[in-house]
């Protein structure tokens, strides 16, 4: 389970029902040309947080049926209804997903002992395996080192995908744990992350830039860390034009430009202007 997982995109039409045709290009576009060595599905960039639960079961469906085997498959499934969350997470083991993730409980203030105990109800209630998908920039839940030793204390809990700038946090993460699975979640900060040991990483922008990402992993593993930097800043580069224009929507309209059909962001995320969709195409031209 180590490497490198795109954040799956997910197409919508612009009446925001999901086109499987474009759902089944763009991972057949992380499988042939980023090269991934998995997808996380229904993540913050596959828009899970504004979808219905049968809409996120037909997403685990039809990628389980798109990749076959062909890569390793995390479904995430995390929800502040708990029992929504179960459900997915019976439906993706079933499916025959290799690990499950889910975000730490949100929205309302839920103290430690309410987070451990959803961990702990979700991935007891199957046979599968857990990721801790961390992301406090979005949630405002922060763990201590110690909160996850505690939540790492059941066997089932493998990992967790670390989305946050805190490289001290990191580091002492990555000496605590040593046999857990950390994957990095900035991808404009993948050097640094691979530089402190993670086993992987799992970004949205690897749906366009998969094999920068790539190179940038592989050449820190190598302590190549000159040859390495320079294909950072040119992915920072990119990732700020992206960021700049609007994230999900400049990675769908790049991916349309390398001929995918990726369709729109989901309401309410809003369409890119005429102005914006050509900014877009440009960034598409410059960096590739
Ligand atoms: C919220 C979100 O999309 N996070 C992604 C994964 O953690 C990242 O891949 C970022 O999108 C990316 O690093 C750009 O900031
Ligand atoms: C990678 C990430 O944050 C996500 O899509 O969940």
């Amino acid at each position: 389970m180590k490497g490198l997982f795109t954040a799956l995109m997910v197409s919508y039409d612009e009446e925001g029902n999901i086109n499987e045709k474009g759902l089944r290009e763009i991972i057949r576009y992380n499988i042939d040309v980023n090269r991934v060595d998995g997808l996380y599905v229904n993540g913050s960039t596959g828009e899970n947080f504004m979808i219905s639960t049968e809409e996120k079961k037909e997403i685990f469906r039809i990628t389980k049926d798109e990749v076959k085997d062909r890569v390793k498959l995390i479904a995430q499934v995390g929800s502040v209804n708990l029992k929504e969350a179960i459900e997915l997470a019976k439906y993706a083991t079933d499916l025959g997903y290799d690990a499950l993730s889910a975000v730490t409980p949100f929205y309302y203030k839920f103290d430690f002992e309410e987070i451990k105990h959803y961990y702990n109800s979700i991935i007891n209630a199957v046979n599968n395996k857990m990721i801790i998908y961390s992301i406090p920039f979005l949630t405002g839940v922060n763990m201590s080192v110690t909160q996850f030793e505690e939540l790492f204390e059941n066997e089932k809990i493998i990992g967790v995908k670390f989305t946050a700038g805190d490289f001290y946090l990191l580091e002492r993460m990555r000496r605590a744990f040593p046999d857990k699975l950390i994957y990095a979640g900035f991808d404009e900060m993948l050097l640094s992350a691979a530089v402190l040991g993670v086993d992987g990483a799992i970004g949205s922008t690897f749906n366009v830039n998969g094999e920068r990402a790539r190179q940038i992993f592989e050449l820190a593993q190598q302590g190549k860390i000159a040859e390495a930097r320079e294909i950072q800043h040119v992915t920072n580069d990119l990732i700020t034009d992206v960021l700049d224009n609007g994230l999900y929507q400049t990675l769908k309209e790049i991916l349309k430009e390398k001929g995918v059909d990726a369709g729109y962001c989901r309401q309410p995320m809003k369409k890119l202007s005429d102005e914006k969709i050509g900014i877009a195409k440009s960034i598409a031209r410059k960096y590739w």
